[in-house]
């Protein structure tokens, strides 16, 4: 095991906010406020941050010398780590890989650990040390795509799409996936405007649909989401990779034909009956609030709410 930090080195590395480090230093060493307190026993150990629910967390990436640890020397260390966070109470171990270093994760696996998610540089894995079965939240379960239901309500029409790469050709609604951070309006906006040339406006959401294990979700499930948009420009110029034909279809036409898809059918139904009815009948409009968490921000979605019932104070 190579000896990376020596004396006061090792407490100045232990200070810059508690970062993981591979290290070998004097017995009884421990990290500061929020770093696992684990007194070395071996001639190097893993070092993780510790966090509030009694996990530790190893990120690989903030450790000097890595490159020039072998697999099997990274095991031995692990193995020494888990035994003392064992002996500590931890309930848990993250270990969080770069992709070039993934030489370590064959080792880690044959300790019992598993993947738990995986970003285009990095892995994490991760190992319950506590009681019984895992208690530790999975990683994502839904992709999410959004359409824009355009509608037009001076000519009565609504923006239509064919895909083009599908067995059967049936009229939809233009969307497409959301790009993480993304405002589940500006997804509508975007991929409408991506698709088929026409600029539109966020005006409420229609409807949810919740799909277990969809063909191209990746064995997860899938979100699909309808919004209803208000065009600004009206001169369709789709995009030929992924359409086949787009056009302004009579929203009455769109309610009768069959060449659609079943969810296409109903919101057009939902989109003549707020079109008659009134859209407050069918909408979800948005509104910005404050989280609890300093300084962010969500949207909600839900039925109008009238002012006097969002500023009142009691049951009066
Ligand atoms: N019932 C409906 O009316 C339909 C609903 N949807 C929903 O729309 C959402 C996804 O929208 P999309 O338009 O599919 O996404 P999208 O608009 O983001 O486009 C996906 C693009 O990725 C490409 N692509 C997909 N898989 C690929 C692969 N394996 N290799 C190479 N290229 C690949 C496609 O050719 C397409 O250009 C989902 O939520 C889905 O459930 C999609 C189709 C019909
Ligand atoms: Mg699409």
């Amino acid at each position: 095991m190579p000896q990376l930090l020596r004396g006061g080195r090792w407490r100045a590395v232990l200070a810059r906010a508690c970062r993981a480090v591979l290290f070998a230093g004097p017995r009884g060493a421990s990290g500061g406020p929020g770093c696992a307190r684990d007194a070395p026993s071996g001639a190097g150990e893993l070092r993780g941050e510790l966090d509030r629910f009694g996990g530790v967390s190893v990120r690989l990436a903030r450790l000097d010398a890595m490159h020039r640890l072998d697999p099997v020397a990274f095991q031995r260390a692990l193995q020494a780590a888990i035994q003392k966070w064992r002996s500590e109470g931890r309930v848990a171990v993250w270990l969080h890989i770069p992709i070039l270093q993934s030489r370590f994760i064959a080792p880690a696996a044959s300790l019992g650990f598993c993947f738990h998610h995986a970003e285009s540089d990095s892995s994490t894995l991760t190992l319950w040390l506590g009681e019984g079965p895992s208690r530790l939240p999975g990683y994502a379960t839904h992709q999410v795509g959004v359409a824009g239901a355009v509608f037009d309500e001076n000519t009565r029409k609504i923006l239509v799409v064919q895909d083009r790469n599908k067995l059967k050709n049936m009229w939809k609604f233009p969307g497409g996936l959301s790009e993480p951070g993304e405002d589940i309006g500006d997804t509508a906006v975007r991929e409408v405007f991506e698709e088929t040339g026409i600029k539109s406006e966020f005006r409420s959401l229609l409807s949810i649909r919740q799909q277990h294990t969809h063909p191209g979700a990746f064995g997860k499930s899938d979100m699909y989401i309808i919004c209803r948009l208000k065009p600004y420009s009206f001169t369709i110029n789709f995009c030929q990779r992924e359409c086949l034909r787009c056009e302004w279809m009579d929203l009455s036409d769109l309610v009768k034909t069959e060449n659609t898809t079943p969810i296409t059918s109903r919101v057009a139904r939902l989109l003549l009956y707020g079109y008659r009815e009134g859209f407050d009948k069918i909408d979800l409009t948005v509104e910005e609030l404050p989280a609890v968490y300093t300084g962010l921000f969500y949207k909600i979605y839900h039925k109008e709410l009238p002012d006097s019932y969002k500023t009142m104070t009691g049951m009066d």
